[in-house]
């Protein structure tokens, strides 16, 4: 559960209690909402101040990196060895601005594509001070204190605010308190022993609607008590809205980066323990300390894999971008590696399956006859509860019975309605103010209906009937009441019933194919929709899903997370779901593993599309659901998910071979330097040189991002395997480390570099460029497993040629001197090539065997 400051909670408090009309008062706004000039001075001064570049400039000078750098100049500067620290300071000012620039253009990249889609909200506003006020759809981020917000069922709530209104209002607090019931939300709240004016909880205080919450069903209004940073997730410092769950591959990659810290911990003290008894150092041990302090550091730079981030982002971003082309717009970059992660999609039916429109097939009366009068009746509720409800548009129900009407309706004006929600599963209205009409779901309006039981069980029986044949029937009934007060939904009891209208609901042709293909890419589909068990299990058939068993949504409160889980996997369907129960089968799936994907279109399917792992929508779909998915189809084409799948396997693989090839690369040389350091009466290399080189093979592994995948990689849903990483650097890692120690030994033995200063600076000259060498070369053939894999793309090769010459020209060229290294004799030359061709025959043979041990590269 999300806890915020002390403050924030007791001002919700006191502002819960405090009447409406007082707290319109104090926050400056009337019943009738803000006018849009007043809006708009309020959102310049609640705007947080547009410090992002500096922000980000302070995000680049504080990286890692930047920071041992700094730690490294500093320390080389108190020991007095002033050139080294002016060197590493001009190292630290070319990491960062390489950073830097790097990030600004993901970042730009990122931004573009998240802007094309973001949240809104309905508010009530008028056009100038004391003119009407008139619902307006705004982004969510320009709610302004003072607003007067108007919730619908599955809008995200867009602020912290407090009821003034409502009509059986329920909102799903579940990314606040992990509570899967909706709590029920109203105006008022009355303690029973009197004591208190508030709830010990805020979130209990049924007068207050949290920002980043979804309304689950029924209607309010109510005042915007604080919006973005100052609300009660945002001062909790919590991700808002939108904020999907921890994937496994965060999971991952956090759990990998905690033992990354663990190996820069181990590896500054190893360097020191081998270093620290170094003979003869100058002013003892002391002196021998300060020398070997800012290798240790050094060290740890070098074993860690700095660039992840970057690459991650920039991998993702590619991805992104490579949907985009195929029409799947990616809300939030995360999402395309849980695209590939996913091994199961739960999907509604409606517009995702069937198509986006129904078409209505019959109207009948208690006989099964056909019946104007039903229609007539069915009409008039469609068109009444959209109108009184403030909505533009009905949902798929409403439209198929408004669309094929001649104008309004004809019938008595509506009075009142209680629109649909998914919870209740019907819609009520009344005309001229005594005609009660009532349309929904069948076995949910039967049970309001004054019938005997058998009459009840043939209607029931009825309704099967045309269920089982593909048709979605809604009950219709009727009551004549006066209503002394507001409509709830207690009056829609003692009902009389009119009889049925019903709709077909047609399987687009692309589905079966598509679910297929997802099938065979290791995704297992799973139907989770609000209709008729009967209809669901037809659907099903239709398009080759599994429904081994149709689970109620009823049965749901009894079954734990593991059962619904088993049942899923078991091949069962769910129907007569509602939000609630859909974002419940998601979290369950997820609590046993599964990395989820939901795709729904309504706003029933919002909690579910926030609770998955990767939440995908349509355009077109209710404005909610869309702003709920991390993914939006801009065609309902199906058929793009499979492929939708592959770029989230791709992305992911690019990032795990990224980590095998840095990972690889940074253990082999740690473990050579340490073993160097402890076997030599000198340092073996220079801290800088350390540095540089760690620089240039971070450079270089940024073309990893353009390189490609092997499709073999591909085939089954990826997750984070810490072990899978772990077995690859422990096969790959020590051969580096074995030919660099080979390396040494041979210019140890034949270039006589023993001794002296200048004999130092050979053997460090010579490992600098073995050192580049060794790592252009695992960049090309770490890459891939071999024959049959793609070949390199020319960035990486480039980047690889790029490193070699480095090693080979730097010591020849102005620098060599700034970096303590010396010209080569040519006697070195066969040598390392020597220690080269040694490398690259025994990684070949590793990974001929390793492939054939584990099959799978990335
Ligand atoms: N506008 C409406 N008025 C009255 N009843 C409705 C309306 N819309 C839907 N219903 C009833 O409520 C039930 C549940 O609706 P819901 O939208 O949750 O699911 P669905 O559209 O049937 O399926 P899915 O979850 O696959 O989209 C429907 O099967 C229908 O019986």
């Amino acid at each position: 559960m999300v806890s915020a400051p002390e403050g924030i909670a007791g001002d919700l408090a006191e502002h819960a209690a405090q009447p409406p009309l007082a707290l319109l008062r104090r926050w400056e706004t009337s019943p009738r909402g803000l006018d849009e000039a007043e809006a708009e001075r309020r959102q310049l001064a609640e705007a947080p101040p547009p410090a992002r570049r500096r922000r980000r400039l302070s995000g680049t000078a504080a990286a890692p990196f930047v920071l041992v750098l700094a730690a490294l100049g500093a320390v080389s500067a108190l020991v007095g060895d002033l050139r080294g620290a002016a060197l590493i300071g001009l190292l630290a000012v070319i990491s960062g601005a390489l950073r830097f620039g790097q990030e600004r253009r993901t970042g730009r990249a990122a931004a573009e594509l998240r802007a094309l889609a973001g949240g809104t909200a309905t508010v009530l506003r008028r056009a100038a001070a004391g003119g009407p006020s008139t619902p307006r759809e705004v982004p969510a981020e320009q709610v302004v204190r003072g607003d007067l917000v108007v919730l619908h069922p599955g809008d995200v709530v867009p602020a912290d605010l407090r009821l003034l209104a409502s009509a059986d209002l329920t909102v799903d607090q579940a990314v606040l308190t992990g509570e899967s019931h909706p709590a029920g939300k109203h105006a008022a709240w009355t303690d029973p022993s009197g004591d208190r004016d508030a709830p010990a909880d805020p979130f209990d205080d049924p007068r207050l609607c949290f920002a980043g919450t979804t309304v689950a069903g029924g209607t309010g209004t109510a005042v915007a008590l604080a919006t973005g940073a100052a609300t009660y997730v945002g001062a909790a410092g919590r991700a808002l809205p939108g904020a999907a769950p921890a994937t496994t591959f965060d999971r991952g990659v956090r759990s990998l980066s905690w033992a990354l810290a663990a190996v820069m911990l181990a590896a500054a003290p190893a360097a020191l323990a081998v270093t620290g008894g170094l003979d003869g150092a100058p002013g003892g041990w002391p002196g021998a300390l300060a020398r070997a302090l800012p290798l240790a550091v050094a060290v740890a730079v070098a074993a860690t894999p700095e660039m992840l981030p970057l690459v991650v982002t920039a991998l993702l971003v590619r991805g992104s971008a490579g949907l985009a082309r195929r029409q799947v717009i990616v809300r939030r970059l995360p999402a395309v590696h849980n695209l590939g992660a996913m091994d199961t999609l739960c999907l509604d039916k409606t517009g995702t399956l069937t198509a986006e429109r129904l078409s209505l097939d019959c109207h009948l009366d208690a006989r099964g006859r056909p019946s104007a009068e039903v229609l007539r009746l069915a009409r008039l509720n469609a068109h009444w509860s959209v109108e009184l409800s403030g909505r533009l548009v009905g949902d798929a129900i409403d439209g198929a019975l408004l669309e094929g009407a001649d104008g309004d309706p004809t019938g008595p004006e509506g009075t009142a309605a209680l629109p649909f929600d998914y919870a209740r599963r019907r819609a009520t209205v009344v005309l001229g103010g005594r005609l009660l009409v009532t349309k929904g779901a069948v076995e949910d309006v039967l049970a309001r209906c004054a019938l005997d039981a058998a009459e009840r069980a043939r209607l029931t029986a009825l309704a099967d009937r045309w269920a089982a044949g593909g048709v979605r029937l809604l009950a219709v009934a009727t009551a004549e009441r006066r209503l002394a007060r507001a409509l709830s939904a207690a009056d829609e009891r003692d009902l009389r019933f009119a009889g049925f209208v019903g709709f077909r609901d047609r399987l687009v042709p692309v589905a079966a194919p598509a679910l297929a293909d997802l099938a065979r890419l290791g995704v297992r589909p799973v139907m989770v929709t609000g209709d008729h068990p009967l209809v669901a299990r037809r659907i099903c058939r239709d398009a080759g899903l599994p429904a081994a068993r149709v689970v109620h949504g009823g049965e749901l409160a009894a079954l734990d997370d593991a059962r619904i889980a088993a049942l899923a996997a078991g091949g069962a369907a769910f129907a007569r779901v509602g939000p609630a129960g859909k974002a419940r089968i998601v979290r369950a799936l997820r609590a046993s593993g599964r990395t989820v994907g939901y795709l729904g279109d309504g706003v029933n399917d919002v909690p579910a599309l926030r609770a998955a792992d990767v939440g995908i929508s349509v355009t077109g779909a209710a404005g909610p659901a869309r702003e709920a998915a991390g993914v939006v189809l801009a065609h309902r084409d199906l058929r793009v998910l499979a492929e939708a799948v592959r770029t989230g396997r791709r992305t992911f693989a690019g990032t795990v071979r990224y980590l095998k090839i840095a990972l690889t690369s940074n253990v082999g040389n740690v473990a050579s330097m340490l073993a160097a350091a402890a076997l030599l009466p000198f340092l073996p290399m220079l801290p800088l040189q350390v540095l540089v080189q760690n620089m240039c093979f971070d450079v270089a592994q940024l073309a990893l991002v353009r390189d490609r995948v092997d499709e073999g990689d591909l085939a089954a849903p990826r997750t984070f395997d810490r072990r899978d990483l772990a077995r690859f650097v422990a096969c790959f890692g020590p051969i580096g480390a074995v030919f660099d120690l080979a390396a040494f030994g041979l210019f140890w033995l034949v270039l006589h570099v023993h001794g002296d200063v200048a004999g130092q600076a050979l053997f460090h000259t010579g490992w600098f460029a073995e050192n580049l060498l060794a790592m252009g070369v695992a960049l090309l053939l770490l890459r891939g497993r071999g024959r049959g894999a793609p070949r390199p793309p020319w960035p990486v090769v480039a980047a690889a040629a790029a490193l070699a010459l480095t090693g080979l020209l730097v010591p020849f060229s102005p620098l060599a001197g700034l970096l303590g290294l010396r010209a080569l004799p040519l006697a070195a030359l066969p040598l390392l090539a020597a220690a080269l061709a040694g490398y690259v025959l025994a990684t070949l043979a590793a990974r001929r065997l390793y492939q054939r041990a584990f099959g799978r590269w990335l």
